[in-house]
């Protein structure tokens, strides 16, 4: 059953940032009314009347079907889209397809930065296809996962097969790849990921904990907390001694017992111990191994700078479809470098 629906919109075909704050200037208010109409979320097809000027606002015609959008994007349980975002992610995804060639496209950044989220999204939108590279890794140890290989074979060794990997994916086409968080320490893999258009998911480091303390670090063991070395324990404990010593301070400027008012907070001290803060150290102790090899990557998208156009206090409300809509900005301004021209005259 087609949802019949005729929309014509005026949006920006350029959409950076800064607009999609503001919102495209015709809002679609029945989507909400359609969702709960149909039970299903509203997808369009574009046939955009391009200006000469791509940067200028473009009329477009939109058509409704709930049936010709990929489900899980719309679906995507906690971060469900808006229609008018889920129009532009589509938009954008499709003007810059024949340029991207084929090529596949790389998401690296720290772990939990969202590559896997915004990777799906990618790969759903682009009618690519998605692949883990730990996912491989695992496959190519028998089924053994992550926190496993290190456990019984070594970082070293998972090294290697993470590099093997990458080394296959070179040869293909039409994917979108997560890669490991720590992939881009090794220059080889560059040498690899060079076969496509790489992109650096910037999340800040705090964000980074908070999303990582929320699943756990069971499958993740540069972070997990049993594993942890004599340095970071001292770190943790200095942040905890500090986080009490400054909580202690009374708002009349005296010092007492009676941490954020009440005594009940005492008890969420080893909770304070053992995961955020103990997360948020062995982060940035990654990140100065290796923050600066991230900016490898061809393109970068910064929540925090996406967080400022939007207006947002922090990166907390950013959801993956707006991330993703920057992401195929940010791959359309390399492709734009790449070709020495606009796009939309190619
Ligand atoms: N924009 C976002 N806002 C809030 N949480 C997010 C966002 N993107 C991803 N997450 C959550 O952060 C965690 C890590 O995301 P994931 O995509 O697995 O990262 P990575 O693959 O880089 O390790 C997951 O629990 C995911 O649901
Ligand atoms: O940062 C790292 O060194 C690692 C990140 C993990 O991937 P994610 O970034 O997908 O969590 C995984 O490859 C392994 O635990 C090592």
């Amino acid at each position: 059953m087609e949802v019949k629906i005729a929309l014509k919109m005026q949006f920006s075909a350029c959409i950076d940032t800064d607009k999609f704050a503001r919102r495209p200037s015709v809002s679609l208010p029945f989507s909400q009314k359609l969702r709960e109409q149909h039970g299903h979320p509203i997808s369009c097809h574009f046939q955009p009347r391009r200006t000469s000027n791509w940067q200028k606002h473009v009329a477009s015609e939109a058509s409704g079907s709930y049936r010709n959008f990929p489900a899980p994007i719309l679906e995507s349980g906690s971060f469900p889209p808006s229609l008018d975002e889920a129009l532009i992610l589509k938009d954008k995804s499709q003007e810059i397809l024949p340029y991207i060639d084929g090529r596949c496209i790389y998401l690296v950044g720290m772990m939990g930065s969202g590559k896997t989220t915004i990777g799906k999204i990618l790969s759903e939108v682009l009618g690519y296809s998605f692949c883990d590279s730990d996912t491989l890794v695992e496959l190519a140890v028998k089924g053994t996962s992550v926190a496993e290989i290190f456990n019984l074979y070594g970082e070293g060794f998972f090294r290697n097969k993470e590099t093997e990997t990458l080394q296959n994916l070179s040869l293909m086409r039409h994917m979108v790849v997560s890669t490991g968080g720590g992939a881009v320490v090794r220059p080889i893999n560059w040498k690899y990921m060079a076969k496509g258009i790489s992109v650096w998911l910037d999340v800040p480091l705090e964000a980074l904990a908070r999303r990582i303390s929320a699943v756990g670090t069971n499958s993740r063991p540069l972070l997990h907390h049993d594993s942890g070395d004599a340095y970071n324990r001292v770190s943790s404990f200095s942040a905890l001694v500090l986080y009490c010593y400054t909580g202690c301070i009374r708002q009349d400027g005296s010092f007492g017992l009676d941490f954020m008012g009440n005594q009940l907070s005492l008890g969420l001290f080893p909770l304070l111990l053992s995961t955020p803060l103990q997360t948020l150290t062995r982060l940035s102790n990654l990140w100065k191994e290796r923050g600066d090899a991230y900016a490898n990557a061809n393109a970068r998208v910064s929540l925090e700078e996406i967080a400022a156009k939007l207006g947002h206090r922090d990166v907390t409300n950013l959801t993956p479809t707006v991330i993703a809509i920057e992401a195929l900005l940010q791959i359309e301004a390399f492709l734009k470098g790449e070709n020495g021209m606009d796009i939309a005259t190619l």
